[in-house]
């Protein structure tokens, strides 16, 4: 019986959530498809392919303000402005339409900023040679990449990254200092922060876009840009890749060798990083898709319920009640059996087209939604699906094709949700060599 009465406390439960992530929901092993339970807070988890479509509806389904089940971001952190993943309704519908807007804006800058990113940073973790900071760097690059493409001029990536780990707070009694001090921390670089975007060239532009799409408060919409770029955008992507970097190492010698050449094939053929090139990077696409789907940078998704329902399985009907929190399993949900064959394995094949990959793509649903339907205003599917893999590409390209390194450690996943996808301890490298003059020669800007 999967959705029984859980009784036992929001402690024990954040305790146990914290300790076996998503494993605590179900064995890898079992066929539960919802099972009612506590992860710090009571939940109703939709474990499956099927069930896991009620938390997409929002007809059922709103969006906690600030919250995610156990989890929620500092309304400080953000001068009291709900960010558009948090709201309902009208509100939501302004807010997504108008970052979608400022989005679009920035689509035709958007890769020559990047590849002029790439190959500064690049270059300078060549010098530096040892990078035990690299995942702070992928973090960086991104930033100053997507700052700039959006605002004009790029934000200090470090005021950035000391916001967003000042963001999240834990919904518990249990002192957490670190969190406490991250949290002072990043209120502290909060003004600065938004100086530099009151100062961009972009800010007079982002000001009227507030207007044409009825945000009355203009600090409203500009912190909705920075929560976007910051949290949506680069935390995910710079996860993804550096989970791709860690993946690489798990993989064969002869697998790693058709991936670096079928890349930088498509990278010769078309002259450089371009949307052909990109489109005929196949190998590379399904590895990311695959490691999109064992690893996605958001295991879970919380909503409330907003009138009692009842989700039907194969085995039994749970009875949904008003006012409880849902939790969608993107982790399990993209382990179902019926929708992957072997699913706890990474084949990085997977998705290719000989394989059926454009039919298992539609069960891909870390944006929140199928990867295969576009995001829309009434859905709180990700808009930024497009950039996403644009910048993710072409960055692996690059790496593969001119770059070589060596992690610190074999990667280990246990399936912590802090890690955002990324394996448990830290990945550094001892070692990174940039091929800059080559590079340039195809990839210049
Ligand atoms: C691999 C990279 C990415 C992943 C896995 C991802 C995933 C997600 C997920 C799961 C949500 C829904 C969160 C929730 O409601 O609980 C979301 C929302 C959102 N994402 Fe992404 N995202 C990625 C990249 C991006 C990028 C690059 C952008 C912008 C350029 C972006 C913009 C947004 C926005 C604006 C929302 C809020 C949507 C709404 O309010 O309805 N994301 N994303």
């Amino acid at each position: 019986m999967g959705a029984g009465a859980s009784k036992i406390s929001n402690t024990k439960g954040l305790v146990q959530q914290v300790k076996a992530g998503p494993h605590k929901l179900k064995h890898r092993l079992d066929d539960t498809a919802v099972v009612r339970t506590n992860v710090g807070v009571p939940v109703v988890a939709l474990l499956t392919q099927e069930t896991i479509q009620h938390i997409f509806n929002t007809d059922l389904v709103d969006k906690e303000k600030y919250y995610l089940g156990y989890a929620g971001v500092r309304d400080q952190l953000m001068r009291g402005h709900c960010p558009s993943m948090f709201t309902n309704g009208q509100e939501h519908r302004r807010k997504k339409a108008f970052l979608i807007d400022v989005l679009q804006r920035c689509q035709e800058t958007l890769p020559s900023v990047l590849l002029d990113k790439i190959l500064v940073h690049f270059e300078e973790w060549s010098r530096l040679k040892v990078l035990p900071d690299f995942e702070d760097r992928v973090f960086f690059l991104f930033s100053d990449a997507m700052t700039e493409a959006v605002l004009g001029k790029k934000v200090d990536g470090r005021l950035a990254l000391t916001w967003l780990k000042g963001l999240m707070k834990i919904r518990t009694w249990i002192p957490m200092p670190t969190r406490a001090r991250r949290g002072s921390l990043a209120s502290k670089v909060l003004p600065d922060l938004l100086k530099t975007i009151e100062e961009s060239p972009k800010y007079e532009e982002l000001r009227r876009l507030c207007r044409v799409h009825g945000i009355e408060e203009e600090e409203d919409g500009i912190i909705n840009v920075m929560f976007t770029i910051i949290f949506n955008a680069v935390a995910a992507i710079a996860s993804a890749v550096v989970t791709f970097t860690a993946r690489l190492y798990t993989v064969t010698e002869s697998e790693k060798k058709n991936l670096r050449k079928t890349t930088l094939l498509a990278l010769k053929k078309h002259g450089g990083i371009t949307e052909e090139s990109l489109g005929e990077m196949k190998l590379l696409e399904s590895f990311l898709l695959e490691v999109l789907r064992l690893h996605p940078p958001v295991f879970d998704f919380f909503g409330v319920a907003k009138q009692d329902f009842v989700i039907s399985t194969r085995k039994e009907k749970v009875e949904v009640r008003r006012g409880e929190q849902l939790l969608g399993s993107c982790f399990w949900a993209q382990r179902d059996v019926s929708a992957f064959v072997c699913p706890g394995l990474f084949r990085s094949n997977r998705f290719l087209d000989e394989e059926g990959g454009v039919d298992k793509k539609r069960h891909l649903i870390f944006p929140h939604g199928s990867l295969t339907e576009p995001a829309d205003l009434d859905s709180h599917q990700c808009p930024g699906q497009d950039i996403a893999f644009f910048y993710m590409k072409a960055t692996l390209a690059v790496l593969l094709s001119y770059c070589s390194w060596e992690l610190k450690a074999i990667p280990v996943w246990s399936d912590k949700a802090a890690r955002v996808g990324k394996p448990d301890d830290l990945v550094s490298l001892t070692w990174f060599e940039f091929d800059s003059d080559k590079a340039r020669s195809v990839v210049g800007s």
